[in-house]
């Protein structure tokens, strides 16, 4: 094997309608940020795994033997990706002491790293390697961070393994992935959000894989070329949550009120359709206030219906009703339950509203900042393409 060290990449999301719905077979629509998660793998010769993961604590190392003695079977082929490996996954459960309910975020997140390092090695000898990584989103947020955290395993695992080449040339600052590449990492990036979210609809790691604003269906995933440039501020309430909960909650009230709720499942993928139409649309012919007027509406109605799925939250109410104090919409994104929020600022939304607004949020005790979207998907860094501060954590280790 090749020496490996090597930086790679995702983006986190938000989604701009269709959360939670779309796992329940209904268009989501969603787009990159300018935040992202970096990973950096090293080969080593200490024999033994070392995974640091400073934004949620955990640092651990395993002794390759031990590792070596969770799979005393044959594992299945690695294209063989669409389930995860139920007694893989019991195995480690035990290993970890997480149980089946746990929602541990350290527990969680060894998990997905231990379950595609054996997947991908196990059959043969195991790498002796440290991993560690860093991001620039939140965690548990609603902001993506564990499919660009299970984007960044998978890309970096499959490079050391040989299932797919590193594309970066020596002249290169960053470089991505042919398409067939990109779904490996795609699909791979799946089952760690399996182990993470327990029931993901695919739709962040898609985003995290592709970047940019996308269309996602039932596992399709179409990539909108020409959207117009949306300005959004991101808000985070600071109220933790799990997505993992969010999803089986929602679950459990579609299985109550099969009647009740499906029309309002409907309703979340015609405001998904509706607002890809205006979205194209404004690429086309002049953008006008209606427009604008148009995706306002469908934002509150939207808010309104996660609410009745059950994902709201009181700081996310409090977010709603300080920026529609200012005349601006925002809705919650991503599993709700607390998190983050997006407000739409239209083109003429003076800077000195957008600073006001800003300023209450934040008195409202909620981190606050204007983003801008459509990053690029998972990728390969040469070192000098990171930043400073970033670069200097993962060299840390
Ligand atoms: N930077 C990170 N380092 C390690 N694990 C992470 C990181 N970011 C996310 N995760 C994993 O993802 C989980 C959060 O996922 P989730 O509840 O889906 O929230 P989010 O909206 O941020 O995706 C964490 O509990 C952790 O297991
Ligand atoms: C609620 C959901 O639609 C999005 C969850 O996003 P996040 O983990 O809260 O960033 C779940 C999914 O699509 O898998
Ligand atoms: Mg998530």
């Amino acid at each position: 094997m090749q020496a490996m060290d090597y930086i790679v990449s995702a983006p986190g999301k938000a989604i701009l309608h269709g959360e939670h719905a779309v796992v329940h077979g209904k268009v989501a629509l969603a787009v990159s940020l300018n935040l992202r998660t970096y990973l950096r793998l090293k080969a080593t010769t200490i024999g033994k795994v070392c995974v640091n993961l400073p934004n949620i604590d955990i640092f651990l190392s395993w002794d390759l033997a031990e590792l070596k003695g969770l799979i005393p079977y044959a594992l299945g082929k690695k294209e063989e990706v669409k389930h995860l490996d139920a007694e893989l996954v019991k195995r480690l459960r035990e290993f970890v002491g997480a149980t089946n309910g746990s929602l541990d975020t350290g527990n969680m997140a060894t998990l997905a790293f231990l379950y595609i390092y054996l997947s991908l090695f196990g059959s043969d000898e195991l790498p002796s390697l440290t991993v560690s990584v860093w991001s620039e989103l939140p965690t548990g947020a609603g902001l993506g961070s564990s499919a660009a955290y299970s984007v960044c395993l998978a890309a970096a695992l499959l490079c050391a393994s040989g299932a797919i080449p590193t594309p970066l040339k020596e002249w290169d600052h960053t470089a991505r992935w042919c398409q067939e590449d990109l779904e490996m990492i795609n699909s791979w990036a799946f089952q760690g959000e399996m182990i993470i979210h327990g029931n993901p609809s695919g739709v962040d790691n898609a985003v995290g894989t592709w970047g940019g604003m996308l269309r996602f269906l039932a596992g399709k995933i179409i990539p909108l070329s020409r959207v117009p440039l949306l300005r959004i501020l991101l808000t985070n309430t600071k109220i933790p949550r799990s997505t993992k909960v969010l999803v089986a909650r929602v679950k459990d009230r579609i299985n109550k009120f099969p009647s009740v709720m499906t029309p309002v499942l409907d309703s979340v993928d015609a405001i998904s359709c509706t607002c890809e139409k205006v979205l194209s649309e404004m690429t086309f012919e002049p953008i006008t206030g209606e427009h604008y007027n148009t995706l306002e509406e469908l934002i509150d109605i939207n808010q309104h219906h996660l609410n009745v799925l059950g994902v709201g939250h009181p700081a996310l109410d409090t977010l709603c009703r300080v920026t529609s104090a200012k005349g601006l919409h925002s809705k919650l994104t991503g599993a709700g339950g607390g998190g983050c929020g997006i407000t739409l600022l239209r083109p003429e939304t003076d800077s000195f509203v957008v600073q006001s607004t800003v300023q209450d949020l934040r008195d409202c005790g909620f981190d606050c900042w204007e983003t801008s979207i459509g990053g690029p998907g998972v990728q390969q860094h040469a070192a000098l393409s990171v930043k400073e501060e970033v670069l200097e954590v993962l060299n840390r280790y």
